[in-house]
């Protein structure tokens, strides 16, 4: 290993001597307590002091020390600004963060006079341990041409030359030179949660170096990183990026303008311009929104699915997602744990069944009922097609909310009359979600509880999005209540995500069932459970229509 200058392991880890001022060698290293007291005494002039791991470049004014520590091996520089003698004295007495060995005071509090670290955060921290161990492997294993050539991304994950990639490390430049004016916690990750980047050597993503052994049992970073892994922890990151800018309207604010520029958003919001520029740009790293140097704008995506009158608006269900599950998931433990649903844990109540807690509040209601019009609106017309349901005269949607599948269905079928059974909180609210314009035909609207009343006569029962929210006990009360009222021929149509047998499906199925897991007594099924639940209430003749949409279509008939 190249050294530099010949040192003791004592003064590498304890990094707090003075050596030298201005090239000019001290006669005797001062300790750190009077290092720092020298530090803080040069004012008005700048100078450069080495410490044997370390040069200090210092620049002071009107009692305000700056200082830029190089460490040893010239990689990571350290800037601390806005440094007067008084908090200098502060922070050396308080014996913690600048009495680190080798700290700089980077560490906990300290962390808040450093402005930014510019390279390799392990290197201010103590003992180099990152560099040395890139220095250990390079002596074991000389980098080739290609490894030397991406060197700078080298301990985050694989350089394969895919998009993937190449959206990272323009992600990594952005956090180049970033300002780190907030804390550090000691583990190096910035408190906000963010991962702190290095500039010219590795990335200092302390959870992820991973020492793996190669053939010959030499220690090596671990750093091909699966992309799909970090994209799955990046992934509530991204989410709430969504949800956030949802609930703000970003989406609704740039909806038919040019590019706007992020200022200008903030005032209209009402937010801070720093947080909203970060906010649009991980936004257009996302790819929903587009970034030119005029400003920022909707990607016709968002102007479709993300604005909150897009003709396919998911607005409703990314509020509920943010509002309502992202508290549920964020108790997925105990949910797997206990095998149950998590509203007491999320909302501090228990309610008998989740209805009751969307439906005693109006908020809440007019939220759960926005999310499910999302999902209706955007699936009915896959599902009022997955089958030719001509011959039917009358159908009732059990279940069905505000109507946005009941509303496609007599538009499908023009000599279809449909009626919505709902719980009587529902048929009150529904008024807000009709569709206006002359043309459209009426759909009837009848409150009820499918459990207990009697049920509307239809040749067709609809179920969209129902079974899901019950255990098997409860399905086979509905449905006997249903076969009840059924004649032959009559017909029962299911509207849910169906998973395949060996449930393998598609991760949006299953990760819903997990949705289910969290907050309902109920599950996402396979098409042969279906069937079992179905024929035990004489129900037979059972087709399944994988629509490739957000659910599928189960038909069956009475016999
Ligand atoms: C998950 S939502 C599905 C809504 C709609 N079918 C869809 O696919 O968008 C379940 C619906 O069942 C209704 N529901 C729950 N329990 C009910 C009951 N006992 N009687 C009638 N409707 C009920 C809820 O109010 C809600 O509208």
């Amino acid at each position: 290993m190249h050294v530099k200058h010949q040192i003791t392991p004592d003064v590498v880890i304890g990094a707090d001597t003075i050596v030298s001022v201005d090239e000019q060698i001290l006669e005797k290293p001062v300790d750190k307590q009077d290092a720092y007291r020298m530090l803080s005494r040069l004012n008005g002039k700048e100078h450069s002091v080495f410490t044997g791991v370390a040069i200090i470049h210092c620049r002071s004014k009107d009692n305000r020390l700056e200082m830029e520590i190089t460490d040893f091996y010239e990689e990571t520089k350290v800037k601390f600004s806005e440094l007067s003698e008084e908090l200098l004295w502060e922070y050396i007495h308080s014996g913690e963060p600048m009495d680190k060995a080798g700290g700089y005071g980077i560490q906990a509090l300290g962390g808040m006079l450093v402005e930014y670290v510019h390279g390799d955060f392990l290197n201010v921290v103590g003992f180099p341990l990152n560099h040395f161990c890139k220095k250990l492997a390079e002596l074991y294993y000389p980098p080739s041409k290609h490894d030397v050539q991406h060197k700078k991304y080298d301990t985050i994950h694989s350089v394969d030359a895919s998009k993937n990639l190449s959206d990272r490390k323009s992600e990594s430049s952005n956090f180049t030179e970033h300002k780190v004016s907030s804390k550090l916690d000691s583990s190096g990750m910035h408190s906000s949660g963010a991962v702190y980047m290095s500039e010219n050597s590795s990335t200092v993503r302390p959870g992820f170096t991973v020492p793996l052994e190669n053939q010959n049992g030499v220690s090596q970073n671990a750093s091909k990183l699966p992309s799909k892994i970090l994209e799955l922890i990046d992934g509530f990151r991204a989410s709430k990026a969504l949800f956030v800018a949802s609930k703000l309207k970003i989406f609704d604010h740039l909806k038919g303008k040019g590019p706007v520029k992020a200022v200008d958003i903030a005032n209209d919001v009402g937010t801070s311009v720093c947080g909203t520029e970060r906010l649009l740009d991980a936004c257009a790293s996302l790819g929903l929104l587009e970034k030119a140097p005029q400003g920022y704008s909707n990607t016709d995506s968002a102007n479709t699915y993300l604005t909150s009158d897009g003709k396919y608006s998911l607005h409703g269900y990314i509020i509920h997602s943010n509002d309502h599950l992202w508290p549920l998931f964020t108790n997925l433990e105990s949910a797997v744990k206990e095998g149950s649903r998590q509203n007491h844990r999320a909302f501090g109540k228990k309610a008998d069944d989740l209805f009751k807690d969307y439906y005693h509040n109006q908020e809440v209601k007019q939220r759960f009922m926005a999310a499910m019009h999302s999902i209706a609106h955007l699936t009915a017309r896959d599902v009022a097609t997955a089958f030719d349901l001509s011959q039917f005269k009358s159908a009732c949607d059990l279940g069905g909310c505000t109507g946005a599948l009941a509303h496609e269905l007599v538009q499908v079928y023009p000599n279809l009359s449909v009626t919505v059974f709902d719980l009587p909180e529902v048929i009150s609210n529904t008024s807000y979600f009709q569709p206006s314009g002359q043309h459209v035909a009426p759909v009837t609207f009848v409150s009820g509880d499918f459990f207990k009343d009697n049920l509307p006569e239809a040749d067709l029962y609809i179920l969209s999005r129902v079974l899901h929210d019950w255990p098997d006990e409860k399905i086979h009360v509905l449905l006997s209540k249903i076969s009840a009222v059924c004649r032959p021929g009559c017909a029962i149509l299911l509207a849910e995500m169906v998973l395949d047998d060996e449930k393998k499906n598609r991760s949006t199925a299953l990760l819903q069932s997990l949705n289910m897991l969290v907050q309902t007594e109920g599950k996402e099924r396979s098409g042969c459970e279906y069937q079992a639940l179905l024929e035990q209430h004489g129900f037979t003749n059972i087709k399944i229509r994988i629509t490739g949409n957000l659910l599928d279509v189960i038909l069956c008939v009475k016999t």
